[in-house]
């Protein structure tokens, strides 16, 4: 079963803004799904179709494999959700809030556990969530989606306000979320993060889904190249590095070079060669990052190539 698909699905807002394009994207039951883009890219709109919280102008979503608009009460039923800028009701306590989801969805989840599992702690729980932290705040939404075991998590922008602990105890807890099968689909800023936890990304750019795969898809089909940075006690000059097989480019910085090879086995030789001439005293090898490919693709040098939605959708295992 596909937990997110949509078709074609466009949102206009007015007759300038038209911030999603036809969308068209699946996410498979059991992903967790990394939706990137900058701001104003559509994402958060995207999201708000799944959720019905805005009307599409054009297009279908379904969420589970219901109608993103027809069966909302099902889908929030079967879902937990964490939207941009989660707001909380100021006299209620943490505790409060998450009781009250916990009775909406017809759980027996145990509010102190969820407490625990997002940092919270049992005196938090019974403050006033009006008085939290936008950090502590962000914990507490992120507990109310995980009332009731959800089979999908939708979480728009999960890291916002939160720390670096913050940060990574979430990391973690979507782990734990994806290891019990439930799928994650969740947008983000912050490359690292999805770097560190995401089956595959989808990145948006002005309406549009630039680019969908795993980050080695989307690595192998730029075709970076593959560099490695060599530190040596001295330069030689006879190093013709750029007639080892393999090798695009060569530059030279002070006593570091570095090497930009077809791909990663070249940086064997490279490192052969540059060692039988002098001493290296340090190397650095680095995979094509996200952001690299993010930039890429938002930058408009992927569009200027005239086939910026080409590339095919990776196998994942449900
Ligand atoms: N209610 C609205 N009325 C008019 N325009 C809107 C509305 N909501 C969003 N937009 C516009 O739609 C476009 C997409 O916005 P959206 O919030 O979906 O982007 P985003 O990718 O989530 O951005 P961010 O990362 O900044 O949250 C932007 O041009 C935005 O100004």
């Amino acid at each position: 079963m596909t937990a997110i698909k949509t078709a074609a699905l466009t949102k206009r807002y007015g007759e300038d803004v038209l911030a999603v394009d036809g969308l068209d994207l699946t996410v498979e039951d059991g992903e967790v799904f990394g939706f990137l883009g900058p701001n104003g890219a559509g994402k958060s709109t995207t999201i708000n179709m799944l959720l019905d919280f805005v009307r599409p102008s054009d297009g279908t979503a379904t969420v589970l494999g219901l109608d993103a608009q027809d069966d909302t009460d099902e889908i929030r039923h079967r879902i937990g959700v964490l939207p941009e800028g989660a707001s909380v009701y100021d006299r209620l306590t943490a505790r409060e809030h998450l009781q009250w989801v916990i009775d909406t969805k017809g759980t027996d989840d145990d509010p102190d556990a969820l407490l625990e599992r997002v940092g919270l702690t049992s005196e938090d729980g019974d403050r006033a969530a009006g008085g939290y932290s936008k950090g502590m705040t962000q914990r507490l939404g992120f507990g109310m989606a995980l009332v009731g075991d959800p089979d999908l998590l939708i979480l728009d922008e999960p890291s916002s306000g939160l720390d670096p602990t913050g940060m990574q105890e979430m990391r973690e807890i979507i782990q734990q979320e994806a290891d019990r099968g439930t799928t994650v689909f969740f947008s983000s800023h912050i490359l690292g993060e999805v770097e560190a936890v995401c089956d595959r990304i989808g990145i948006m750019n002005d309406g549009n889904l630039v680019a969908t795969g795993t980050l080695d898809d989307l690595q192998g089909d730029l075709d970076l190249g593959a560099p490695i940075s060599l530190e040596v006690a001295t330069v030689p000059d006879s190093l013709a590095l750029e007639r080892v097989e393999g090798v695009r480019s060569v530059s030279v910085e002070g006593t570091t070079i570095t090497a930009t090879c077809a791909d990663p086995s070249v940086k064997v030789d490279v490192v052969e060669r540059v060692a039988a001439t002098t001493t290296v005293e340090d190397i650095i090898s680095e995979d094509t990052s996200l952001e690299q490919l993010f930039n890429t693709y938002t930058n408009g040098e992927r569009a200027a190539d005239g086939d910026e939605a080409e590339i095919p959708a990776p196998e994942v295992s449900a």
